[in-house]
Protein backbone atom coordinates (compact mmCIF):
# COMPACT_ATOMS: atom_id res chain seq x y z
CA UNK A 1 0.00 0.00 0.00
CA UNK A 2 0.85 3.43 -0.95
CA UNK A 3 1.03 5.92 2.50
CA UNK A 4 1.32 9.63 2.73
CA UNK A 5 3.11 9.44 5.87
CA UNK A 6 5.01 6.29 8.26
CA UNK A 7 5.51 6.40 11.82
CA UNK A 8 8.07 3.65 12.57
CA UNK A 9 8.43 1.83 15.79
CA UNK A 10 6.49 4.07 17.97
CA UNK A 11 4.91 2.99 21.21
CA UNK A 12 1.04 3.78 20.72
CA UNK A 13 -0.64 4.62 23.73
CA UNK A 14 -4.79 3.57 23.90
CA UNK A 15 -7.18 3.61 26.00
CA UNK A 16 -6.53 -0.10 27.35
CA UNK A 17 -2.90 -0.80 26.35
CA UNK A 18 0.73 0.36 25.57
CA UNK A 19 2.11 -1.44 22.41
CA UNK A 20 5.24 -0.65 19.87
CA UNK A 21 3.96 -0.32 15.96
CA UNK A 22 4.43 1.11 12.90
CA UNK A 23 1.49 3.10 11.76
CA UNK A 24 0.71 4.05 8.26
CA UNK A 25 -1.52 7.58 6.95
CA UNK A 26 -2.85 8.04 4.23
CA UNK A 27 -5.56 10.50 3.41
CA UNK A 28 -5.95 12.02 6.56
CA UNK A 29 -7.28 8.76 8.31
CA UNK A 30 -4.45 5.49 9.89
CA UNK A 31 -4.94 2.72 7.36
CA UNK A 32 -2.31 0.31 9.20
CA UNK A 33 -1.12 -1.07 12.13
CA UNK A 34 1.45 -3.57 12.06
CA UNK A 35 4.17 -4.87 13.66
CA UNK A 36 7.21 -2.69 14.51
CA UNK A 37 9.76 -2.64 11.77
CA UNK A 38 7.22 -4.09 9.13
CA UNK A 39 6.29 -1.02 7.02
CA UNK A 40 7.47 -0.49 3.55
CA UNK A 41 7.56 3.26 3.52
CA UNK A 42 8.18 3.68 -0.47
CA UNK A 43 7.78 7.15 -1.22
CA UNK A 44 5.50 8.43 2.25
CA UNK A 45 6.92 10.86 4.49
CA UNK A 46 8.87 8.63 7.00
CA UNK A 47 9.02 9.54 11.10
CA UNK A 48 11.06 7.10 13.01
CA UNK A 49 9.20 7.62 16.19
CA UNK A 50 11.66 4.87 18.11
CA UNK A 51 11.75 6.03 22.25
CA UNK A 52 8.80 8.15 21.33
CA UNK A 53 5.15 7.71 22.40
CA UNK A 54 2.36 7.86 20.44
CA UNK A 55 -0.96 9.35 21.52
CA UNK A 56 -4.29 9.76 20.55
CA UNK A 57 -4.46 13.57 19.62
CA UNK A 58 -6.08 15.21 22.53
CA UNK A 59 -9.62 16.79 22.10
CA UNK A 60 -10.08 19.76 24.37
CA UNK A 61 -14.07 20.23 24.67
CA UNK A 62 -13.67 23.79 26.44
CA UNK A 63 -11.27 26.63 25.01
CA UNK A 64 -12.54 30.60 25.00
CA UNK A 65 -10.59 31.57 21.67
CA UNK A 66 -13.10 34.53 21.68
CA UNK A 67 -13.15 35.32 17.85
CA UNK A 68 -14.99 37.07 16.43
CA UNK A 69 -15.23 40.13 18.47
CA UNK A 70 -12.62 39.78 21.07
CA UNK A 71 -9.84 38.17 19.12
CA UNK A 72 -7.59 40.36 20.09
CA UNK A 73 -7.89 38.33 23.52
CA UNK A 74 -6.45 35.08 21.91
CA UNK A 75 -8.08 34.33 18.36
CA UNK A 76 -8.71 30.96 16.27
CA UNK A 77 -5.06 30.90 14.56
CA UNK A 78 -2.89 31.57 17.65
CA UNK A 79 -5.42 29.41 19.53
CA UNK A 80 -4.93 26.66 17.55
CA UNK A 81 -1.32 26.73 16.99
CA UNK A 82 -1.23 26.58 20.73
CA UNK A 83 -3.20 23.46 20.64
CA UNK A 84 -1.05 21.69 17.95
CA UNK A 85 2.27 22.37 20.10
CA UNK A 86 0.57 21.02 22.95
CA UNK A 87 -0.32 17.72 21.12
CA UNK A 88 -4.27 18.53 20.92
CA UNK A 89 -6.01 17.91 17.72
CA UNK A 90 -9.35 18.63 17.98
CA UNK A 91 -11.26 21.61 19.99
CA UNK A 92 -14.81 22.70 21.23
CA UNK A 93 -15.12 26.76 21.08
CA UNK A 94 -17.16 27.82 23.88
CA UNK A 95 -19.44 30.26 22.68
CA UNK A 96 -18.10 33.12 24.50
CA UNK A 97 -16.43 35.28 25.12
CA UNK A 98 -16.80 35.85 21.27
CA UNK A 99 -18.94 39.01 20.66
CA UNK A 100 -21.39 38.39 19.63
CA UNK A 101 -21.92 35.48 20.89
CA UNK A 102 -22.85 32.55 19.62
CA UNK A 103 -26.21 32.23 20.30
CA UNK A 104 -28.14 31.82 17.21
CA UNK A 105 -27.39 30.23 13.71
CA UNK A 106 -26.41 33.66 11.88
CA UNK A 107 -23.47 33.83 14.62
CA UNK A 108 -22.81 30.22 14.58
CA UNK A 109 -21.98 30.16 10.69
CA UNK A 110 -19.83 32.86 10.62
CA UNK A 111 -17.78 31.73 13.75
CA UNK A 112 -17.85 28.21 11.69
CA UNK A 113 -16.07 30.50 8.53
CA UNK A 114 -13.71 32.00 10.48
CA UNK A 115 -12.34 28.64 12.34
CA UNK A 116 -12.31 27.07 8.94
CA UNK A 117 -9.93 29.46 7.42
CA UNK A 118 -7.64 30.03 10.66
CA UNK A 119 -7.78 27.00 12.61
CA UNK A 120 -4.77 24.62 11.74
CA UNK A 121 -6.65 21.52 13.81
CA UNK A 122 -9.85 19.84 13.83
CA UNK A 123 -13.04 21.62 15.80
CA UNK A 124 -16.43 21.58 16.57
CA UNK A 125 -19.05 24.40 18.06
CA UNK A 126 -20.92 24.91 21.22
CA UNK A 127 -24.21 26.65 21.29
CA UNK A 128 -24.97 28.64 23.98
CA UNK A 129 -28.15 28.82 26.19
CA UNK A 130 -28.70 32.45 27.99
CA UNK A 131 -32.29 34.11 28.32
CA UNK A 132 -34.29 34.66 25.69
CA UNK A 133 -32.25 32.58 22.89
CA UNK A 134 -35.14 29.64 23.38
CA UNK A 135 -35.90 29.13 19.77
CA UNK A 136 -32.77 29.29 18.44
CA UNK A 137 -31.40 26.21 20.12
CA UNK A 138 -32.95 23.68 16.97
CA UNK A 139 -31.33 25.71 14.51
CA UNK A 140 -28.01 25.75 16.32
CA UNK A 141 -28.05 21.87 16.50
CA UNK A 142 -29.09 21.54 13.24
CA UNK A 143 -26.08 23.29 12.19
CA UNK A 144 -24.20 20.95 14.47
CA UNK A 145 -23.46 22.62 17.76
CA UNK A 146 -21.77 20.13 19.86
CA UNK A 147 -23.90 20.65 22.48
CA UNK A 148 -24.42 23.98 24.66
CA UNK A 149 -23.12 25.81 27.70
CA UNK A 150 -24.78 27.88 29.99
CA UNK A 151 -23.55 29.89 33.07
CA UNK A 152 -25.65 29.63 36.22
CA UNK A 153 -23.46 32.47 37.74
CA UNK A 154 -22.04 35.53 35.97
CA UNK A 155 -19.32 34.72 33.62
CA UNK A 156 -17.47 37.87 33.84
CA UNK A 157 -18.46 40.03 30.45
CA UNK A 158 -22.42 41.89 29.89
CA UNK A 159 -22.91 39.99 26.72
CA UNK A 160 -23.38 36.64 27.78
CA UNK A 161 -25.66 36.26 30.09
CA UNK A 162 -26.37 33.91 33.18
CA UNK A 163 -29.12 31.32 33.16
CA UNK A 164 -31.98 31.80 35.74
CA UNK A 165 -33.36 28.91 36.84
CA UNK A 166 -36.26 29.09 34.54
CA UNK A 167 -34.36 29.85 31.68
CA UNK A 168 -32.27 26.47 32.31
CA UNK A 169 -35.65 24.55 33.13
CA UNK A 170 -37.09 25.31 29.83
CA UNK A 171 -33.77 25.22 27.52
CA UNK A 172 -32.97 22.02 29.21
CA UNK A 173 -36.37 20.83 28.03
CA UNK A 174 -35.25 21.54 24.99
CA UNK A 175 -32.14 20.25 24.61
CA UNK A 176 -33.48 17.12 25.84
CA UNK A 177 -36.10 17.00 22.90
CA UNK A 178 -33.26 17.79 20.81
CA UNK A 179 -31.16 15.03 22.20
CA UNK A 180 -28.41 17.01 22.54
CA UNK A 181 -26.32 18.05 25.74
CA UNK A 182 -25.67 21.19 27.80
CA UNK A 183 -22.44 21.84 29.43
CA UNK A 184 -22.40 23.92 33.09
CA UNK A 185 -20.74 26.18 34.38
CA UNK A 186 -21.93 25.30 37.96
CA UNK A 187 -21.63 27.69 40.43
CA UNK A 188 -24.00 29.63 42.64
CA UNK A 189 -24.33 33.10 41.31
CA UNK A 190 -26.78 33.48 44.77
CA UNK A 191 -23.82 32.93 47.04
CA UNK A 192 -20.76 34.06 45.13
CA UNK A 193 -22.64 37.34 44.93
CA UNK A 194 -23.45 37.38 49.15
CA UNK A 195 -20.00 36.75 49.87
CA UNK A 196 -18.20 38.37 47.35
CA UNK A 197 -19.86 42.08 48.34
CA UNK A 198 -19.78 40.86 51.67
CA UNK A 199 -15.72 40.35 51.40
CA UNK A 200 -15.26 43.43 49.65
CA UNK A 201 -17.48 45.67 52.18
CA UNK A 202 -15.30 44.02 54.98
CA UNK A 203 -12.11 44.92 52.57
CA UNK A 204 -10.92 41.46 52.76
CA UNK A 205 -9.50 40.98 49.29
CA UNK A 206 -6.52 38.90 49.03
CA UNK A 207 -6.23 36.34 46.82
CA UNK A 208 -7.53 33.84 49.76
CA UNK A 209 -10.40 36.22 50.27
CA UNK A 210 -10.96 35.58 46.64
CA UNK A 211 -10.89 32.07 46.99
CA UNK A 212 -13.26 32.02 50.08
CA UNK A 213 -16.32 33.50 48.31
CA UNK A 214 -16.12 31.30 45.86
CA UNK A 215 -16.72 27.95 48.04
CA UNK A 216 -16.95 24.29 47.09
CA UNK A 217 -20.09 24.33 48.41
CA UNK A 218 -21.23 27.02 45.86
CA UNK A 219 -20.17 24.54 43.22
CA UNK A 220 -22.42 21.69 45.20
CA UNK A 221 -25.23 23.72 45.38
CA UNK A 222 -25.53 24.84 41.89
CA UNK A 223 -24.55 21.09 40.87
CA UNK A 224 -27.13 19.56 43.00
CA UNK A 225 -29.72 22.05 42.00
CA UNK A 226 -29.31 21.29 37.94
CA UNK A 227 -29.20 17.43 38.92
CA UNK A 228 -32.89 17.90 39.75
CA UNK A 229 -33.28 19.96 36.58
CA UNK A 230 -31.88 16.89 34.69
CA UNK A 231 -34.07 14.51 36.38
CA UNK A 232 -37.22 16.56 35.80
CA UNK A 233 -36.23 17.01 32.27
CA UNK A 234 -33.83 14.23 30.64
CA UNK A 235 -31.62 16.09 29.89
CA UNK A 236 -27.72 15.39 29.27
CA UNK A 237 -25.30 17.26 31.25
CA UNK A 238 -21.52 17.86 31.31
CA UNK A 239 -19.95 19.73 34.35
CA UNK A 240 -17.15 21.81 32.97
CA UNK A 241 -14.21 22.51 35.18
CA UNK A 242 -14.93 20.76 38.55
CA UNK A 243 -12.57 21.71 41.30
CA UNK A 244 -13.29 19.18 44.24
CA UNK A 245 -14.00 15.46 44.37
CA UNK A 246 -16.88 16.44 46.78
CA UNK A 247 -18.16 17.61 43.83
CA UNK A 248 -17.19 14.82 41.50
CA UNK A 249 -18.53 12.27 44.15
CA UNK A 250 -22.05 13.85 43.78
CA UNK A 251 -21.76 13.56 40.40
CA UNK A 252 -20.87 9.60 40.64
CA UNK A 253 -23.88 9.29 42.88
CA UNK A 254 -26.23 10.94 40.17
CA UNK A 255 -24.80 8.73 37.19
CA UNK A 256 -25.39 5.59 39.81
CA UNK A 257 -28.98 7.13 40.20
CA UNK A 258 -29.46 6.81 36.47
CA UNK A 259 -28.71 10.43 35.12
CA UNK A 260 -26.58 11.03 32.38
CA UNK A 261 -24.07 13.66 33.71
CA UNK A 262 -20.05 13.38 33.22
CA UNK A 263 -17.84 15.01 34.85
CA UNK A 264 -14.75 17.49 33.91
CA UNK A 265 -11.78 19.19 35.66
CA UNK A 266 -9.05 20.65 34.01
CA UNK A 267 -5.65 20.78 34.32
CA UNK A 268 -4.92 23.82 36.84
CA UNK A 269 -7.45 22.27 39.63
CA UNK A 270 -4.93 19.32 39.19
CA UNK A 271 -1.30 21.07 39.21
CA UNK A 272 -1.78 24.39 41.06
CA UNK A 273 -3.12 24.80 44.66
CA UNK A 274 -3.87 28.46 46.49
CA UNK A 275 -0.39 28.28 48.02
CA UNK A 276 0.35 28.72 44.06
CA UNK A 277 -1.89 31.10 43.25
CA UNK A 278 -0.83 33.80 46.14
CA UNK A 279 2.59 33.07 44.51
CA UNK A 280 2.28 33.66 41.15
CA UNK A 281 -0.61 36.42 41.14
CA UNK A 282 -3.32 36.88 38.91
CA UNK A 283 -2.11 34.68 36.07
CA UNK A 284 -3.70 31.97 37.90
CA UNK A 285 -7.06 33.61 38.71
CA UNK A 286 -9.89 31.53 37.72
CA UNK A 287 -13.25 30.40 38.71
CA UNK A 288 -13.84 28.20 40.37
CA UNK A 289 -10.67 28.76 42.01
CA UNK A 290 -7.49 27.14 42.53
CA UNK A 291 -7.91 24.90 45.71
CA UNK A 292 -5.61 23.58 48.73
CA UNK A 293 -3.50 21.31 48.37
CA UNK A 294 -5.18 18.73 49.96
CA UNK A 295 -8.00 19.41 47.65
CA UNK A 296 -5.52 18.68 44.72
CA UNK A 297 -4.37 14.83 45.73
CA UNK A 298 -7.91 14.14 46.58
CA UNK A 299 -8.43 15.53 42.95
CA UNK A 300 -5.90 13.20 41.92
CA UNK A 301 -7.96 10.02 43.49
CA UNK A 302 -10.36 11.28 41.36
CA UNK A 303 -8.91 10.78 38.67
CA UNK A 304 -7.08 7.07 39.31
CA UNK A 305 -10.58 5.71 40.51
CA UNK A 306 -12.48 6.49 37.00
CA UNK A 307 -14.44 8.79 38.35
CA UNK A 308 -13.43 12.14 36.52
CA UNK A 309 -14.70 11.38 32.58
CA UNK A 310 -12.48 14.45 30.54
CA UNK A 311 -9.79 16.87 31.31
CA UNK A 312 -9.68 19.86 29.12
CA UNK A 313 -8.03 23.36 29.52
CA UNK A 314 -10.69 26.03 29.61
CA UNK A 315 -8.26 27.98 28.19
CA UNK A 316 -9.53 31.63 28.74
CA UNK A 317 -7.19 34.53 28.32
CA UNK A 318 -7.59 38.13 28.23
CA UNK A 319 -5.34 41.17 27.15
CA UNK A 320 -2.43 41.17 29.85
CA UNK A 321 -3.78 44.76 31.08
CA UNK A 322 -7.23 42.85 32.40
CA UNK A 323 -4.15 40.81 34.31
CA UNK A 324 -2.80 43.12 36.32
CA UNK A 325 -3.31 42.97 39.64
CA UNK A 326 -4.75 46.48 40.74
CA UNK A 327 -6.11 47.11 44.03
CA UNK A 328 -8.08 43.88 44.64
CA UNK A 329 -7.70 40.61 42.91
CA UNK A 330 -11.87 40.38 42.63
CA UNK A 331 -11.34 43.19 39.60
CA UNK A 332 -8.79 40.78 37.86
CA UNK A 333 -9.82 38.61 34.40
CA UNK A 334 -10.67 35.61 35.88
CA UNK A 335 -9.34 32.51 33.30
CA UNK A 336 -6.34 30.61 33.18
CA UNK A 337 -4.19 30.31 29.87
CA UNK A 338 -2.90 26.74 29.61
CA UNK A 339 -3.93 24.83 26.26
CA UNK A 340 -0.85 24.42 25.16
CA UNK A 341 0.07 22.51 28.12
CA UNK A 342 -2.53 20.06 29.06
CA UNK A 343 -0.44 16.93 28.28
CA UNK A 344 2.70 18.19 29.87
CA UNK A 345 0.91 18.67 33.21
CA UNK A 346 -1.14 15.06 33.24
CA UNK A 347 2.41 13.29 32.12
CA UNK A 348 4.64 15.18 34.67
CA UNK A 349 2.11 15.85 37.76
CA UNK A 350 0.16 12.56 36.80
CA UNK A 351 2.46 10.25 34.83
CA UNK A 352 5.91 10.77 36.44
CA UNK A 353 4.60 12.18 39.55
CA UNK A 354 1.53 9.99 40.70
CA UNK A 355 1.80 6.95 38.96
CA UNK A 356 -1.43 7.64 36.44
CA UNK A 357 -1.18 4.90 33.80
CA UNK A 358 -0.35 6.68 29.78
CA UNK A 359 -3.63 4.48 29.41
CA UNK A 360 -5.87 6.42 31.80
CA UNK A 361 -4.53 9.77 30.25
CA UNK A 362 -5.24 8.84 27.02
CA UNK A 363 -8.88 8.06 27.93
CA UNK A 364 -9.90 11.38 29.64
CA UNK A 365 -8.58 13.61 27.32
CA UNK A 366 -9.28 11.59 23.96
CA UNK A 367 -11.38 8.66 23.84
CA UNK A 368 -14.16 9.61 26.25
CA UNK A 369 -14.38 13.10 24.94
CA UNK A 370 -14.92 11.57 21.61
CA UNK A 371 -17.39 9.27 22.94
CA UNK A 372 -19.53 11.73 25.14
CA UNK A 373 -20.17 13.84 22.26
CA UNK A 374 -20.34 11.75 19.19
CA UNK A 375 -17.03 11.67 17.79
CA UNK A 376 -16.11 7.94 18.15
CA UNK A 377 -15.05 5.99 16.62
CA UNK A 378 -13.69 8.31 14.19
CA UNK A 379 -11.68 10.04 17.06
CA UNK A 380 -10.71 9.26 20.39
CA UNK A 381 -8.29 6.42 19.60
CA UNK A 382 -5.48 5.06 17.20
CA UNK A 383 -7.12 2.48 15.13
CA UNK A 384 -7.30 1.43 11.84
CA UNK A 385 -9.66 3.78 10.05
CA UNK A 386 -9.43 6.29 12.57
CA UNK A 387 -8.37 10.36 11.69
CA UNK A 388 -5.21 10.58 12.06
CA UNK A 389 -5.22 12.42 14.66
CA UNK A 390 -1.88 11.81 16.48
CA UNK A 391 0.54 13.58 18.61
CA UNK A 392 4.44 11.58 19.31
CA UNK A 393 5.97 12.82 22.79
CA UNK A 394 8.94 11.92 24.20
CA UNK A 395 8.24 10.95 27.73
CA UNK A 396 11.05 11.73 29.35
CA UNK A 397 12.66 14.71 27.63
CA UNK A 398 12.44 17.20 30.59
CA UNK A 399 11.88 21.21 29.69
CA UNK A 400 11.24 24.60 31.44
CA UNK A 401 8.30 26.12 30.04
CA UNK A 402 9.57 29.60 28.18
CA UNK A 403 7.42 32.60 27.62
CA UNK A 404 9.03 32.59 23.83
CA UNK A 405 7.44 28.52 23.87
CA UNK A 406 3.91 30.14 23.73
CA UNK A 407 2.16 30.17 20.95
CA UNK A 408 -0.75 32.42 22.45
CA UNK A 409 -1.29 36.30 21.24
CA UNK A 410 -0.27 36.92 24.77
CA UNK A 411 2.76 35.47 25.93
CA UNK A 412 1.14 34.38 29.28
CA UNK A 413 0.20 31.63 31.38
CA UNK A 414 0.71 30.28 35.51
CA UNK A 415 2.99 26.90 34.20
CA UNK A 416 5.90 29.97 33.13
CA UNK A 417 8.97 28.35 34.42
CA UNK A 418 7.38 25.52 35.27
CA UNK A 419 9.58 22.25 34.72
CA UNK A 420 7.64 19.34 32.81
CA UNK A 421 8.59 16.28 31.95
CA UNK A 422 7.24 14.80 28.48
CA UNK A 423 7.66 17.05 25.18
CA UNK A 424 5.64 17.23 22.29
CA UNK A 425 7.50 16.50 19.67
CA UNK A 426 4.93 15.87 16.29
CA UNK A 427 1.22 16.76 16.27
CA UNK A 428 -0.51 15.20 13.13
CA UNK A 429 -4.53 16.69 12.50
CA UNK A 430 -6.60 14.22 9.87
CA UNK A 431 -2.92 12.71 8.46
CA UNK A 432 -1.38 17.18 8.27
CA UNK A 433 1.80 17.64 10.52
CA UNK A 434 0.32 20.69 12.13
CA UNK A 435 3.55 20.79 14.69
CA UNK A 436 7.27 19.88 15.20
CA UNK A 437 9.25 20.50 18.03
CA UNK A 438 12.25 21.83 15.46
CA UNK A 439 14.82 23.68 17.72
CA UNK A 440 14.97 27.18 16.53
CA UNK A 441 11.69 26.67 14.77
CA UNK A 442 9.08 25.30 16.61
CA UNK A 443 6.52 24.40 14.43
CA UNK A 444 5.92 23.97 10.46
N1 LIG B 1 -15.89 34.13 30.75
C1 LIG B 1 -15.04 33.09 30.82
O1 LIG B 1 -14.39 32.67 29.87
N2 LIG B 1 -14.90 32.52 31.99
C2 LIG B 1 -14.10 31.38 32.20
N3 LIG B 1 -13.30 31.72 33.29
C3 LIG B 1 -12.78 30.99 34.28
N4 LIG B 1 -12.99 29.69 34.31
O2 LIG B 1 -12.13 31.53 35.16
C4 LIG B 1 -15.02 30.22 32.47
O3 LIG B 1 -14.97 29.22 31.78
O4 LIG B 1 -15.83 30.32 33.39
ZN1 LIG C 1 -16.79 28.46 33.28
ZN1 LIG D 1 -14.62 28.27 30.25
Amino acid sequence: MLFDTVILSGTVVTENEVYEADLGIKDGKVVTISEPGTLQSGKAKVIDAKGLHIFPGLIDVHVHFNEPGRDQWEGLETGSKSLAAGGVTTFFDMPLNSNPPTTTKERFEEKRQLADEKSVVDYRLWGGLVPNNLEHLADLHEEGAIGFKAFMSECGTDDFQHADNGTLLKGMEKIAELNSILALHAESNEMINYLTDKAKKEHRLSIRDYCNSRPVLSELEAVERVLSYAELTGCKLHIVHVSSKRVIDRITEAKQQGIDVTAETCPHYLALSIADFEEIGATAKCAPPLRDQEEVEQLWDSLKNGDIDIISSDHSPSPPELKEQGESIFDVWGGIAGCQNTLHVLLTEGYHKRGVPLSKIAEVTALQPAKRFGLNPTKGSIRIGSDADITLVNLNEEFVLKKEDLKYRHKISPYVGKTFIGKTKYTFSKGKCVFEDVPNKASV
